[in-house]
C-alpha cells in the first residue's frame, strides 16, 4: 500500500556554512522519501541545485534578495560580503523577503501541502510565515548544544555586563563551573556591557521565533555532546533534536520517483574527474607523507599579514600541507614550498579532503560544519577560531572532548597574531607531537562515534529523525 509522501520546505541563510548542511539535511529527508522544497535566492540557485542533482523529489524555488542601498549590488550570501562588518544589515534584510516567501508558500501549499518548515535562526519571521498555513516549523541555528548552553548562560546570567570587565578577563559559567569564557570570544552585540540596537533586537526576535517553534535540529550527535543536549532540553525551548552530523548524510541519488514507494533506484556514477590536488593527496600517499589540511570556511576575514605569517609558520614547521586560501591575488610565493605544500585557491570539496587517508590534521577556524567534517573523518584539528561562535567550537574541540588542540597567538587573546613560531610550534605538536597524537586517537574515536549515529536502521541519530518526523508529521494529521 502506497503512503502519502510527506513534504518539507527548507529555507537556509543566505551563507554557504548555513546552505550546506541543510542541503546535506535535504539527502536526510530524501532518503526518507520525503519530498523536499528547497527555497533561496537566484544567485544561489545554481549551487543548491548541483547539490541536490536533479532527484526527483526535490524542487529548488527562489525569491529576490532584497536589494538595500547599504549593501554592494547582487551579493546574495554573505560570504560574498566585501567586508563581514555588512553582515548585521544584510541579516536583517532578509526580514524583507517575507512578503515573497509568503506568497511562495501560499502556491506551494496548494500544490502539495508543507507538512514541514526547516528554516534558519537568523529568518525568525518564517514562523510566523509558517503559523499562517498552521505549518510546524524547525529551526537551525548551526550551533552546537554546547555553544547554545554557553550563550545562553552568559545571557542569562548577564555575565558581560561588567564595563570594568576587560575583554580577555575569564568568566566563569555558575552552570557550568569547569567553563570559561572572554568578551572577546563572544559574539557583538552580545559582548557589549550593555547590548541594544537594531541588531540586537533582530536576534532577540530571532530567539523568540526559535523558542516559539516546534524543535531545533542540531548538526551533530547526541553521543558527541550528552550532558549539553540534556541541559537545553532541561532549560530551554524548543526541544533540540540531534539528527547529525548532516555531512555524513549519503546523497540519494534517485533518477525517477514520482511513485516514490517503489520507484526504481538508480545510482548516479561519479564521473567527475579528480581536482589536481586530489593527485596531489594520492602522491602524498603513496610517499607515505601526512598532510596538514588548513582552511578557514567560507567567510572568515585575515588580514594580509596574518595570511604572510602562516605561510611562513608552515614553511618553518617542515609539515607537509594543503592550504585553501579564500585570497586569490594574494602573493605568497609559494614556489618556495617546493612540493611540501600547495595553495588551492578555488572552492574545494573539504569533505573529499578531509575524508583523504593521507590527511592527517586540519588547521581550522572551527565553523561547526568544517568542525563535524573534521571529527566525523576522524582527522584532530588545531583550532583557530575567528569570528561568530568558533571560539566556543574550539573550546569544544579542545578543552571538551579533547580532539584537537589550539594555536597560541602572541598576547594569549583568542583574537590576537599568530606569529610565524607559535604556528610552527603548534603545527609541529600537532602532526608529530604527544598531544597530537593523543588528539588524533580521541578524533578516531569521535569519528566512529558519529558514523555509528548516522547508521541506518540503528544510529541514534538516524532514529531521532524517525521519531521527529513521525511526531511533527503526526501532529499535522491529528
Ligand atoms: O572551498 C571550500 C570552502 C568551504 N567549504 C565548505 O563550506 C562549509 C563552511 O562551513 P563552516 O566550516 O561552518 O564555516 P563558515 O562558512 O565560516 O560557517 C558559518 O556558519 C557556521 C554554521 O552556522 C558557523 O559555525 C560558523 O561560525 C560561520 O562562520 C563547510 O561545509 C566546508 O566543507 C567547501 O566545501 N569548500
Amino acid at each position: 500500500m502506497e503512503t502519502k509522501q510527506h513534504h518539507a520546505v527548507l529555507f537556509p541563510f543566505m551563507a554557504k556554512g548555513h546552505i550546506i548542511p541543510l542541503l546535506h539535511f535535504a539527502h536526510l529527508l530524501l532518503r526518507r522519501r520525503i519530498h523536499v522544497t528547497f527555497v533561496t535566492t537566484p544567485g544561489t540557485r545554481s549551487f543548491v541545485a548541483d547539490h541536490l542533482a536533479g532527484h526527483p523529489s526535490s524542487d529548488v524555488v527562489t525569491i529576490p534578495f532584497p536589494q538595500l542601498g547599504i549593501l554592494p549590488p547582487g551579493v546574495e550570501s554573505s560570504d560574498k560580503l566585501p567586508s563581514m562588518s555588512l553582515f548585521p544589515p544584510f541579516a536583517m534584510s532578509t526580514k524583507l523577503m517575507q512578503p515573497d516567501f509568503d506568497r511562495a508558500l501560499v502556491t506551494l501549499h496548494a500544490t502539495r501541502p508543507v507538512d514541514f518548515l526547516v528554516s534558519d535562526g537568523f529568518l525568525g519571521w518564517t514562523l510566523e510565515s509558517a503559523n499562517k498555513f498552521g505549518i510546524p516549523r524547525l529551526v537551525f541555528y548551526g550551533m552546537s548544544c554546547y555553544a547554545s548552553c554557553i550563550c545562553k548562560a552568559v545571557g542569562d546570567g548577564n555575565l558581560l555586563a561588567g564595563a570594568d570587565l576587560a575583554d580577555d578577563d575569564p568568566v566563569t559559567l555558575p552552570e557550568f563551573p569547569w567553563i570559561q569564557v572572554t568578551r572577546n570570544e563572544i559574539e557583538p552585540p552580545f559582548s557589549d556591557p550593555e547590548p541594544k540596537g537594531p541588531y540586537f533586537d533582530f536576534h532577540i526576535s530571532c530567539f523568540v521565533s526559535s523558542a516559539n517553534s516546534f524543535g531545533l535540529i542540531v548538526n551533530g550527535c547526541y553521543e558527541m555532546e550528552p550532558f549539553f543536549v540534556d541541559h537545553w532540553n532541561r532549560h530551554a525551548l524548543p526541544k533540540a533534536w540531534c539528527v547529525g552530523p548532516f555531512c555524513l548524510a549519503e546523497p540519494d541519488n534517485m533518477s525517477s520517483s514520482s511513485n516514490v514507494t517503489n520507484g526504481p533506484i538508480v545510482v548516479q556514477p561519479n564521473n567527475k574527474a579528480p581536482a589536481w590536488w586530489m593527485k596531489w593527496l594520492d602522491r602524498k600517499l603513496e610517499q607515505g607523507v601526512p598532510i596538514l589540511y588548513v582552511a578557514f570556511g567560507s567567510q572568515a576575514e585575515i588580514s594580509s599579514d596574518q595570511v604572510k605569517e602562516i605561510a611562513r609558520g608552515l614553511e618553518d614547521s617542515g609539515v607537509s600541507f594543503l592550504w585553501v586560501i579564500k585570497d586569490h591575488d594574494l602573493e605568497l610565493g609559494e614556489d618556495r614550498f617546493e612540493d611540501r605544500g600547495v595553495v588551492v585557491r578555488e572552492w574545494v570539496d573539504q569533505r573529499e579532503i578531509l575524508t583523504h587517508p593521507s590527511v592527517q590534521g586540519f588547521m581550522s577556524h572551527c565553523g561547526l560544519n568544517s568542525t563535524m567534517e573534521a571529527i566525523s573523518a576522524g582527522v584532530p584539528i588545531l583550532a583557530w577560531p575567528m569570528m561568530a561562535e568558533q571560539p566556543l567550537n574550539a573550546r569544544m574541540v579542545a578543552e571538551e572532548i579533547k580532539v584537537g588542540l589550539r594555536v597560541e597567538t602572541c598576547d594569549g587573546s583568542v583574537k590576537g597574531f599568530v606569529t610565524r613560531v607559535g604556528l610552527s610550534k603548534m603545527v609541529k605538536e600537532l602532526m608529530e607531537g604527544e598531544r597530537g597524537k593523543e588528539a588524533r586517537k580521541r578524533t578516531k574515536e569521535y569519528g566512529e562515534i558519529t558514523r555509528k549515529a548516522m547508521e541506518e536502521g540503528a544510529g541514534s541519530s538516524w532514529r531521532n529523525l524517525g521519531l521527529l518526523i513521525d511526531e511533527i508529521c503526526g501532529r499535522k494529521e491529528a
